[in-house]
C-alpha cells in the first residue's frame, strides 16, 4: 500500500524522529536520495550544468546540500537565490563544492536578470528547491519568471519534495505551479503526489526513505501486492454461487451497448455467475454477446444505472438501495440517490460531471477540488463515492481515501466506465468492501487498459477483454 499523509502528520513524525538524530541528519539524508536521484534522472553527473531554485526554508536546504554533493561530482552548479533568506548552511556548503550562488532580482514585477535567464537556459535540469511542505500555492513573480524560463527553453525540471505552487494537502492546484518531469520526495508521499490534478504537476514520484515513522494514513493507493493479497481467488470448496452472484440492472434500448459492455466487465471480475436483468431486447442482445448470462434471481450485489437512460425505474432502484445487497450505482442510476437513507453499502461511481450534478456546483469545481468534493458526497450520501478521471478518487463515508494512479489515458473511451461498473460489481458480490472492491476495481481496470493498449488504441471492450489477462499476472 502507499500511503499519504497531510503536513501536520509528516511534521510531526520529522519532529519525533529529529530529536532522536544529531542536528541535520535528515536534511543530509534527504539531499543524498535527492542528488542520487538527479543523478540518474541525468544520466551522469560529470560536466552537467544544473541550476538550482532557492526559496526561503529547508525545500531549499535540501536542493542545495544535493547541489553541493553534484558540484563534487562534477557538476556545474548554479544557485539562483529567490530569497534574501535563504539556508545559509546550505549555501556555504554549495560554494566550498565548487558551485556558485547568484541573487535573483527579487523583484515583484517578475523580472529576472539577463544572466539568470541564460544560465537557465542552458541547463541541463533545473531543481525546484522554492518551496516544500512550508509553501503555500502559488510562485511569488520572480520564482515564476525563472520557472516559465526553463518550460521555454525546454529544460526539465526535478521538483524536491512537491512541485511548488501546488496545495500538498488537497492535491488542488489554484495558482500558477511547477510542473516537474521527476519528484523526489523524502519519509512518504504527500497527498498531492496521488491527488489530480496536482499529482500531474509532479511527474513519476520517487520515494527517499529517510526513516519517519507513521501511522496508518487515511489516504492510500494500491500497489501490486495489495491487489494479489485482495483478490477473491477460488479455492477446493468454491462453487458458482459462493464465489459470489452478480445482478446487472443497466442499458436500455436506447444504449443496448452499455448493458453488453457492463456485463463484459463484470465477467471479468471474480463472480461465478451473472444475472441480467432489463428489456427484452436487451437481454438478447447481452445473451448473444455472453451466452453464459442469465436472468432475474438471487444475487449478492447489484450494478445498475450504466446506460439507463430515460429508462429509469427510481421507486425500483431506491428499493434496491434500501435492501440487504451491495449495490455499485454508475450514470443514470446516481438520479435515484438521495441524501436521507443509510447507503454505506452502496458504491457510487460517477465521472466529474455526475459528482457535480449530485452536490449542486459545476463540473469545473468538482475537477479543480476532487478530493474534497468526493469527500464531500461521500458524508452527503453516505456512500463509498469513486470519482472517475485521468486518476480515480475513492472517498467512504468513514473518510478513508483510496488514490489509483496507474491508468492510461487511453481509457479515456466510451463505454470505459461501464465496464468499470460491471467489474466493480462482481467484486462487490464476491464479498469486498465497497472501498477494496473500488479501489481494486479501479486498479486492474486500468491494468487491462494498459495491457489492452500495449496493440494501440482501445474500446471498451478491449479494455473487458483484457481483465482476465491483466488479472492473471497481478495475482500469479
Ligand atoms: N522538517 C524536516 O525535518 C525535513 C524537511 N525537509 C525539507 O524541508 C521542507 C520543509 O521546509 P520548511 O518548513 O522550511 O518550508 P519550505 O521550504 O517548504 O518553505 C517555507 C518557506 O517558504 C515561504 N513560502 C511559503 N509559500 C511560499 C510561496 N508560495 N512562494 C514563496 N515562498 C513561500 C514561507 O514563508 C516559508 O518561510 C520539506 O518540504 C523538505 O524539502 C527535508 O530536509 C527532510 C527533513
Ligand atoms: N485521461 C484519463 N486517463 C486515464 N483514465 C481516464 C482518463 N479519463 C477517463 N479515464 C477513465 O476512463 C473511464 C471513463 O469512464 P466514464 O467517464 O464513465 O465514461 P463512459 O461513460 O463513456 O463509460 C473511467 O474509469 C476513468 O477513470
Ligand atoms: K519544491
Amino acid at each position: 500500500m502507499r500511503h499519504a499523509y497531510t503536513v501536520e502528520q509528516v511534521r510531526s513524525a520529522e519532529s519525533e524522529l529529529m530529536a532522536k538524530l544529531p542536528d541535520g541528519t535528515l536534511m543530509q539524508r534527504a539531499a543524498t536520495g535527492l542528488a542520487v536521484a538527479i543523478g540518474n534522472f541525468l544520466g551522469g553527473t560529470y560536466g552537467a550544468r544544473v541550476v538550482l531554485l532557492i526559496g526561503s526554508g529547508d525545500n531549499g536546504g535540501d536542493a542545495l546540500y544535493a547541489g553541493a554533493r553534484l558540484a563534487r561530482r562534477g557538476a556545474h552548479v548554479t544557485a539562483i537565490l529567490l530569497s534574501p533568506k535563504a539556508h545559509e548552511p546550505g549555501i556555504a556548503a554549495l560554494r566550498s563544492a565548487g558551485g556558485r550562488s547568484v541573487t535573483s532580482a527579487g523583484d515583484i514585477s517578475g523580472e529576472i536578470y539577463d544572466d539568470i535567464v541564460s544560465e537557465l537556459a542552458g541547463a541541463d535540469v533545473v531543481v525546484d528547491g522554492i518551496v516544500g511542505i512550508g509553501g503555500r500555492p502559488g510562485l511569488r513573480p520572480d520564482a515564476l519568471a525563472a520557472v516559465r524560463v526553463a518550460e521555454q527553453y525546454g529544460v526539465p525540471i526535478v521538483a524536491v519534495d512537491t512541485p511548488s505552487g501546488v496545495d500538498v494537502d488537497s492535491g488542488e492546484t489554484p495558482e500558477p505551479h511547477v510542473n516537474a518531469a521527476l519528484t523526489v520526495t523524502f519519509g512518504t508521499h504527500k497527498i498531492c503526489h496521488l491527488v489530480d490534478p496536482a499529482a500531474s504537476a509532479c511527474g513519476p514520484v520517487h520515494l527517499v526513505d529517510i526513516g519517519l515513522d507513521l501511522p496508518p494514513a487515511l489516504v492510500q493507493s494500491l500497489q501490486a501486492a495489495d491487489v494479489r493479497a485482495l483478490y477473491p481467488v477460488p479455492h477446493g470448496e468454491s462453487d458458482k454461487y459462493s464465489r459470489g452472484v452478480v445482478g446487472l440492472m443497466v442499458g436500455s434500448t436506447e444504449y443496448p451497448g452499455a448493458a453488453v459492455i457492463a456485463t463484459a466487465g463484470a465477467l471479468g471480475g471474480p463472480v461465478g455467475m451473472v444475472r441480467y436483468v432489463g428489456p427484452d431486447a436487451v437481454a438478447a442482445a447481452v445473451r448473444e454477446a455472453h451466452p453464459e448470462v442469465v436472468g432475474a434471481g438471487r444475487v449478492q450485489a447489484w450494478t445498475i444505472g450504466s446506460g439507463l437512460g430515460e429508462e429509469l425505474d427510481v421507486p425500483r432502484i431506491r428499493e434496491l438501495l434500501d435492501a440487504d445487497e451491495p449495490v455499485v450505482l454508475d450514470a443514470d442510476g446516481l438520479k435515484a440517490l438521495d441524501d436521507s437513507g443509510d447507503h454505506v453499502d452502496v458504491l457510487a461511481t460517477p465521472h466529474a460531471g455526475e459528482l457535480a450534478r449530485l452536490l449542486g456546483v459545476d463540473r469545473s469545481t468538482v475537477e479543480a477540488e476532487r478530493l474534497k468534493h468526493a469527500r464531500m458526497a461521500a458524508e452527503r450520501y453516505d456512500v463509498t463515492v469513486l470519482l472517475k478521471g485521468a486518476t480515480t478518487v475513492i472517498a467512504s463515508p468513514d473518510g478513508e481515501v483510496r488514490v489509483n494512479t496507474n491508468a492510461t489515458p487511453w481509457l479515456a473511451t466510451a463505454g470505459a466506465g461501464d465496464v468499470l461498473a460491471g467489474l466493480c460489481g462482481s467484486l462487490l458480490a464476491a464479498g469486498l468492501t465497497p472501498l477494496d472492491a473500488a479501489a481494486l476495481g479501479a486498479y486492474l481496470h486500468a491494468s487491462a487498459a494498459t495491457l489492452a493498449s500495449a496493440n494501440g488504441p482501445i474500446t471498451a471492450t478491449t479494455v473487458a477483454q483484457s481483465l482476465p489477462e491483466a488479472t492473471r499476472r497481478l495475482i500469479t
